[in-house]
């Protein structure tokens, strides 16, 4: 990861790029290309499965997005459930693989950003392991432009994460879009320029362990740009993956004391990182 002066250039950019936009886009990020193509080609042959073998382990297909997601590979409270079939054969050990992989990557940027926030070593990462990731393969079937129109369904409305940062990686599609932090309420596209690219955004988690100093960013998936202004067309499929990389369920996502003075007193409520996502399950599903 570079000298001293590389690896305080590369903390700062992270920190105020996620401080401006909360959004970065990382390319040498040690996932090999070899390794992305291959996690799209097993989501694709995941998803492409008939929908009963899904069911077993995804949510209902339809023209909503399906998700499969992948949490600690330990975890007794919450069980990873895999697909029995055996063209998915080397699905889990590679997935199981690439969990690991996408934490140690989290894990680094954490570290990076205790030392562009003047936090002590080890003082994030304590809070994120274990138990700390989703790991989630994304389908969006192809939807007519007019239903997208229509309002009745969105590939995924404007929201920001829960837990501390995501990673993101998309295909060639479009849509992916980020809210401009200068015009509240507008968005602008996050072009698929190539898919190694990893896209880093900060959660509602870091959000409020900084008290604010670090907003979560709002991104939604919607129609691509090159798609916008047709009338009759059919949106393609779309895949991505994100690992969203979460605080221990035990662990409060109250503002930590470095961020709390006389002038700025703490903004966010002393609540567990569960009880949040339950909070915030309970706003979205009733
Ligand atoms: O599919 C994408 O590009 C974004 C997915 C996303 O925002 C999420 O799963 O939280
Ligand atoms: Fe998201």
């Amino acid at each position: 990861m570079g000298n001293d002066q590389q690896r305080r250039q590369f903390a700062d950019g992270l920190l105020s790029g996620l401080i401006d936009t909360g959004f970065v886009k990382i390319i040498n990020h040690g996932l090999e290309k070899s390794t992305l193509d291959e996690v799209f080609a097993w989501s694709k042959k995941f998803f492409e499965q008939p929908v009963e073998k899904k069911n077993e382990v995804a949510n209902e297909p339809g023209p909503k997005p399906e998700h499969f997601d992948l949490g600690p590979a330990n975890d007794a409270e919450f069980p990873n459930r895999w697909p029995e079939s055996c063209e998915l054969e080397g699905f889990r050990p590679f997935m199981e693989a690439l969990y690991e992989k996408g934490n140690n990557i989290c894990l680094a940027l954490l570290a990076a950003l205790e030392s562009s926030l003047g936090l002590r070593p080890g003082s994030l990462e304590e809070r994120a392991i274990p138990n700390a990731a989703d790991l989630r393969l994304t389908h969006y079937p192809e939807i007519s432009i007019k239903e997208m129109r229509s309002g009745r369904t969105s590939r995924i409305a404007p929201h920001s994460d829960w837990g501390i940062i995501t990673l993101l990686f998309q295909d060639s599609t479009g849509g992916l879009e980020v809210e401009d932090r200068t015009r509240p309420g507008a968005f602008f596209p996050v072009e698929p320029v190539d898919t190694t690219e990893m896209i880093v955004n900060a959660g509602d988690t870091l959000m409020r362990w900084t008290n604010g100093r670090v907003v979560a960013g709002v991104h939604q998936v919607t129609i691509p740009e090159g798609l916008k202004n047709r009338s009759e067309v059919v949106l393609p499929e779309r895949y991505s993956v994100a690992h969203l990389f979460k605080a221990q369920r035990q662990v409060s996502i109250a503002p930590l004391s470095q961020f709390i003075t006389a002038d700025e007193p703490a903004k966010y409520p002393d609540i567990s990182a569960l009880q949040y996502h339950k909070q915030v399950q309970n706003l979205l599903f009733t």
